[in-house]
């Protein structure tokens, strides 16, 4: 069957059906989400994590890595891995050799968490930065590298001067992943984090030109993804963003006119580098669960439907969906041309060969959530079964 470069919906348009995303050939639309999983040693990222994300590759696969911090402030969760020093590099070349190995596609997520840190994880025991000297409510815990929970500090505010340096940390860190043999870089903007805190009203109270109006707020973003896509090439590139989401606080007043000003901003940098970026990821609310309508959050299947219909419409390039999908709403999904690629977290935790048993419409394994950020390098990991032995499918 001949690919399609963003195609729109069509009866050969499957989560099974192939879709070539600029230079990369996809053989199957189901991708594997940003997770982090907390397996790396003092940011460096260890040989388990080789084998947990070459369990999961496929031929033609799209697999995107755990959020990867961008400088020695990034982190705010343990055992984080790094792109930010040569000693990451070197190690993270080992995990891309081995997802290339078995023929997959392998973007770094580059993420910085902002305000959503801990002394513990910042040089100096300072305090974690953010667009705001406002901490974090109470309902939001960070947690410890012994496992513990704890509130999260008071942030400091960046000053205006201070910005072009991160930019520089997200472009320095984009050109090393391409270094470590990544095929592009996905900039995390979703789920409160730092760039989201510059983006959403409800946190963003800066006075100068990164805040107030929406232009102000999505200018921090825009200047990350240009300075990325100038050092490693737009179809290298793309953006998370979670308009709707109002995890670690990140509330917007009106989060379809934000997603709809960073979609018109990315497609208007497309025209002006004449190419597209790599793709556009939104995160759909259905992954958090509690209710958020009180926020002014849409709530429901047809609001949060809607959401995502219009962003899709309005952006001009491939677009990537994300939260609570099945196999069936997946395929719906790619079936009305809601979405092209859809992208799975937990099912994948405890599915290594998730594409083949969604493939089969075999039954799934349930995922351990408690797991989640443990330190054991196996267990919770990498021992969840294959339907059939990995060297079978
Ligand atoms: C254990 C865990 C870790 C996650 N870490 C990240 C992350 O590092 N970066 C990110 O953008 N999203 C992260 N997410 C969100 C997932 O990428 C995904 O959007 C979310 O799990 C919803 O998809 P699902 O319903 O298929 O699990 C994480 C989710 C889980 C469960």
């Amino acid at each position: 069957m001949a690919e399609k470069e963003n195609s729109t919906h069509g009866e050969d348009n499957t989560m099974f059906s192939p879709y070539k995303m600029g230079n990369f050939n996809l053989s199957h639309r189901v991708v594997l989400a940003p997770m982090t999983r907390c397996r790396a040693l003092e940011g460096i990222p260890q040989p388990t994590m080789g084998e947990y994300y070459s369990q999961r590759a496929t031929e033609g696969g799209f697999l995107i890595s755990e959020g990867t911090a961008i400088s020695p402030t990034a982190a705010g969760y343990p055992r984080v891995p790094g792109i930010y020093s040569e000693e990451h590099v070197e190690a993270w070349k080992n995990i891309v050799d081995a997802v290339h190995a078995k023929g997959s596609i392998f973007f770094c997520q580059l993420w910085h968490v902002g305000r959503a840190s801990h002394s513990v994880y910042q040089p100096g025991g300072a305090a974690p930065i953010s667009s705001t000297n406002k901490p974090l409510s109470d309902r939001c815990k960070v947690l410890l590298p012994d496992g513990s929970i704890d509130s999260h500090p008071d942030p400091r505010q960046l000053n205006t001067s201070e910005i072009p340096e991160i930019v520089e940390h997200y472009r320095q860190s984009a050109i090393n992943a391409i270094r470590a043999g990544f095929d592009g870089i996905e900039i995390h903007s979703a789920h409160g984090y730092l760039i989201d805190q510059f983006l959403k009203d409800g946190i963003n109270d800066r006075t100068d030109e990164y805040g107030g109006s929406i232009e102000n707020r999505c200018r921090f973003l825009l200047q990350v993804v240009k300075a990325v896509a100038s050092a490693i090439g737009p179809e290298r590139v793309a953006v998370r963003i979670s308009p709707a989401i109002d995890f670690l606080d990140a509330v917007d007043s009106d989060p379809l006119g934000l997603g709809l000003a960073v979609v018109e901003r990315l497609n208007n940098l497309q025209k002006e580098l004449g190419s597209k970026i790599g793709y556009l990821h939104v995160t759909h609310p259905r992954f958090w669960l509690k209710p958020t309508s009180e926020l002014g959050i849409p709530n429901t299947e047809e609001e949060q439907g809607k959401l995502l219909r219009t962003l899709r419409k309005a952006y001009e390039g491939t677009f990537m969906s994300a939260g609570g999908f099945t196999r069936d709403a997946g395929m719906k999904a790619i079936a009305q041309g809601d979405t092209d690629l859809v992208s799975f977290g937990r099912h994948f935790i405890s599915n290594p060969d998730l594409v083949l048993r969604f493939k089969l419409n075999a039954p799934l394994n349930d995922y351990n959530r408690k797991l989640f950020y443990t330190s054991d390098p196996v267990i919770g990991y990498t021992d969840y079964p294959f339907l059939n032995k990995p060297s079978e499918t």
